[in-house]
């Protein structure tokens, strides 16, 4: 496989000089793109290129790729505008779908996760919520709350992900962007719990996540009160990373673009093997589970993990002391 050159954008970013010689402390805001770099206002995704078997109705998929030297990002997008993008068991069934296409897409580098218009998402959709859960149009699929399944995917991919906030983010969608790993969000995001006041709640994630996010007493503050935020006190709180406050109707689109590139530019090893570890404390064993199988992987690489399965393989003893690295 020919590998790319670099892209020649990326000169000069990580030695803190821009191309043109001028210093800048980490070269981010080197990074493209801005607004009016490119043709059209909006910013520059394209339709993702669904395999045939894949038949998506809730969410849609777009990808930008910067260059063929760059990883691209994919956007996943809750399409439900009318209903302020609440999700049904339909739309979860989408979501892990179109999360398990991105990330076994090689081309892929990060995950942008929004909503269609001018919503995140408003949680659970409550006109499908029957009395054990949320109901399947197909009524044989028993009522369930698959959501958590989600999250668990979320939390286990090895790429990053951003949530894109504009407008609510409220109950299951509050849980959603805290799954992410990096939240930005306009001026007009909303951001709450609403399950107190409506007959719910979630005691995974929903609790452990964002008590780690804001400290105990104001996830108790959250959950008990079920009032809403807005951006900025959001982000006084944690949970959120940046409030973009101008830019225009795309200004935060076209920071996630410039976030993502700089994620991207990074090793997408260490970055793995970073959210692994952040996740670890939380997830208990499982979360251990993930780190140790980033450790496993790596390993595989090596030439002594190569040599225990060449030997197995040609039927002969494994001579560990031919390789230098073989020994602690
Ligand atoms: C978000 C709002 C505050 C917005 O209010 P606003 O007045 O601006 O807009 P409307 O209320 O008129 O909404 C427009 C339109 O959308 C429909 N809609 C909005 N949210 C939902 C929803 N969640 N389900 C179904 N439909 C919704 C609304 O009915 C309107 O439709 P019309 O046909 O009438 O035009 C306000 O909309 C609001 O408070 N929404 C409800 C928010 C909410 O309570 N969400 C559910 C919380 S429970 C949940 O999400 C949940 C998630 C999990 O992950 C769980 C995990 C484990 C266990 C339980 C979980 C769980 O319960």
């Amino acid at each position: 496989m020919s590998i790319p050159p670099p892209p020649p954008s990326f000169h000069g970013m990580f030695d803190g000089r821009s191309a043109s010689g001028s210093a800048s402390r980490d070269g981010f805001d080197l990074i493209p793109p801005v607004p009016g770099q490119f043709s059209s206002s909006a910013p520059p995704y394209v339709p993702y290129p669904l395999p045939p078997h894949v038949k998506l109705t809730d969410v849609l998929m777009d990808l930008y790729k910067p260059s063929s030297a760059e990883f691209g990002i994919c956007r996943i997008s809750i399409d439900r505008p009318l209903r302020k993008n609440a999700f049904r068991p339909e739309t979860v069934e989408d979501l892990i779908k179109a999360f398990r296409l991105a990330e076994d897409d090689p081309e892929i580098g990060c995950i942008v996760l929004q909503g269609k218009g001018k919503d995140f998402c408003a949680g659970g959709d409550q006109s499908v919520r029957g009395d054990g859960g949320y109901q399947h149009e197909q009524t044989e699929v028993p009522p369930r709350l698959k959501v958590l399944d989600l999250h668990v995917q979320m939390k286990r991919c090895p790429k990053p992900i951003m949530a894109v906030v504009k407008g609510y983010a409220v109950g299951g969608g509050h849980i959603l962007h805290m799954v992410c790993d990096i939240t930005l969000c306009n001026s007009t995001a909303v951001f709450g719990q609403t399950g107190p006041r409506m007959g719910s709640f979630d005691a995974g994630y929903g609790c452990s996540r964002m008590a780690r996010l804001v400290g105990q007493k104001k996830a108790r503050e959250l959950w008990f009160l079920a009032k809403f935020y807005n951006a900025e006190e959001a982000a006084d709180m944690g949970l959120v990373n940046k409030v973009v406050r101008d830019g225009g109707q795309w200004g935060v689109d076209y920071e996630a673009i410039k976030w993502a590139r700089r994620m991207m530019g990074n090793s997408p090893s260490a970055l793995a093997c970073l959210k692994a570890a952040l996740n670890a404390d939380e997830d208990g064993a499982a979360g251990m589970m993930q780190l140790a199988g980033n450790a496993t992987r790596l390993y595989y690489l090596t030439e002594e993990a190569k040599e225990g399965r060449e030997a197995f393989l040609a039927k002969r003893p494994p001579y560990w002391r031919k390789i230098p690295s073989s020994k602690l």
